[in-house]
């Protein structure tokens, strides 16, 4: 079993860079299997376990790449006949492998993907997904663990979704670039990794416009082929850093840092105390002294990030006064918290409010983590703590960031990635060097 191990109290300070976006490269892998012609060859892609997952997955549909990880290039080759089911060993590893199944049904007029079910911060049904596929003429079908659509052929439709779903819109944007006829989706998802894939899209024969406002219009076209593309910088990996250099009072350059992906997170870091540089290149952070208390409130970009809300409340824990974390996105997503009591953190939850009272002085505790950002967090809220904090559970970590613990002593932590051996087998060993 690994562990990460941090010995608090260091600051923070250097250079570091940001990986491709993990919530961007997946739906792009995904949309390769659109290319009938040609290859797929992606840039900036992140050596992620999710990334990896996703390739086991396009693999089993008959979809082969090769990933140069020395130069994160990946090149896709979907030029075969691609399967139209996607088993539940690898929808169940990642929710989102649902995304595969609008490409399927734009190209085949049929995909059967194993409900991808909750996850550790929430229920995350798929209705919204399966609404706009039945309005562009598809039949649902639910049985034995799976949903299968099916259509001769997919026709434009004016959608409106209830919510900006991410995976909703992009499920539904990919399964639209082959329709005949022009679909309109109304309150869609803005986030920059919508743009991305639209993008991609684009750079493949679709005619796809409006990703990053409310409403996408999607021309269908007869057929999509390969194309290169470099994937955008993982705003939440940068974001997660912003933190790591506001919490330890740091001065940190996050290299590849995109401003304007980011604006809510600093503008509430900057609230709290810490100073932000702009640069075409990236973002100088530097944290303050002492944090300020502040509120802050999940919401559909580009409100705050739900994705750097674990990470956040290590922050708003540090600031002497109190401050409410309010999370709209996802209904279970405070599990990180009753990790952080141990450590030394004082607040309470009131269904989707959390009200923290600091300052908190972090005490270093065993630690499991609940998921990936609250992964992040625990190792953050270990930077600031007296004494030795150990974070299990990396698998959560290893979905969304490359090499955490070596960029963080990269930039001075005291952060180190270790096996230990488990309890049992310690004690086997113990047992058999005194018989
Ligand atoms: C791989 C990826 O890109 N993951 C991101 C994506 O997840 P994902 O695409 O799953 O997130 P959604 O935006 O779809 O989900 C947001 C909320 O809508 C609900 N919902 C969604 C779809 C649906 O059909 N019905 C429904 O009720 C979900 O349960 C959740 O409460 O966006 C989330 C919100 O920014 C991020 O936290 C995830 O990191
Ligand atoms: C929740 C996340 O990802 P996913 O949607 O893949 O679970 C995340 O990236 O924080």
């Amino acid at each position: 079993m690994e562990e990460i191990i941090v010995q608090g109290g260091n600051r923070l300070e250097g250079t570091v860079k940001v990986e491709g976006a993990k919530n961007a490269v997946l739906p792009i892998l995904a949309a390769a299997i659109l290319a009938e012609t040609g290859k797929v060859h992606l840039k900036n892609v992140p050596i992620l376990s999710d990334v990896h997952t996703m390739n086991e997955l396009l693999n089993n549909l008959n979809v082969f790449n090769t990933f140069d990880k020395e130069n994160n290039e990946m090149h896709i080759d979907a030029t075969g006949e691609v399967s139209t089911k996607a088993d539940y060993d690898f929808v169940s590893k990642m929710r989102a492998s649902i995304v595969v199944m609008g490409p399927m049904l734009a190209r085949y007029g049929h995909a059967k993907v194993a409900m991808p079910g909750g996850c550790a911060i929430g229920t995350r049904p798929i209705d919204l997904h399966l609404k706009g596929f039945e309005a562009m003429g598809a039949k649902i079908t639910s049985t034995a663990g799976y949903v299968e659509a099916k259509v001769d052929k997919l026709k434009g439709a004016r959608i409106y979704l209830d919510f900006p779903s991410v995976g909703a819109t992009q499920n539904i944007m990919m399964a639209a670039v082959l329709a005949e006829g022009i679909t309109t989706l109304e309150n869609v998802a803005r986030e920059p990794e919508i743009v991305d894939l639209a993008n991609f899209l684009n750079k493949m024969g679709a005619k796809v416009v409006g990703a990053g406002t409310e409403t996408i219009k999607i021309t269908g076209v007869k057929a999509l082929h390969g194309a290169e593309h470099s994937v955008i910088p993982d705003r939440i990996e940068a974001g997660t850093f912003m933190v790591a250099a506001a919490v330890t009072n740091g001065d940190v350059f996050i290299e590849g840092a995109i401003a304007q992906h980011n604006k809510p997170l600093i503008s509430k870091l900057s609230e709290m105390g810490a100073t932000f540089e702009e640069y075409t290149t990236g973002i100088r952070v530097v944290g303050p002294k002492e944090l300020k208390p502040t509120d802050v409130k999940t919401l559909p970009y580009p409100g705050f990030p739900t994705d750097m809300q674990a990470q956040m409340s290590i922050a708003q824990l540090l600031a002497p006064g109190s401050s409410a974390l309010t999370e709209t996105v996802f209904e279970n997503r405070f599990m990180h918290f009753e990790e952080l009591r141990r450590m030394g953190a004082k607040f309470t939850i009131d269904r989707q409010t959390v009200v923290m009272y600091g300052p908190t002085e972090f005490s270093g505790a065993s630690v499991k983590a609940t998921d990936l950002r609250a992964a992040a967090a625990l190792i953050i809220a270990g930077l600031c703590a007296k004494g030795l904090t150990r974070v299990s559970e990396l698998k959560y970590l290893d979905r969304g960031y490359y090499r955490f613990h070596e960029k963080l002593a990269s930039l001075g932590g005291n952060v180190e990635r270790v096996n230990i051996q488990p309890i049992e087998t310690k004690e086997k060993a113990v047992s058999s060097t005194l018989d």
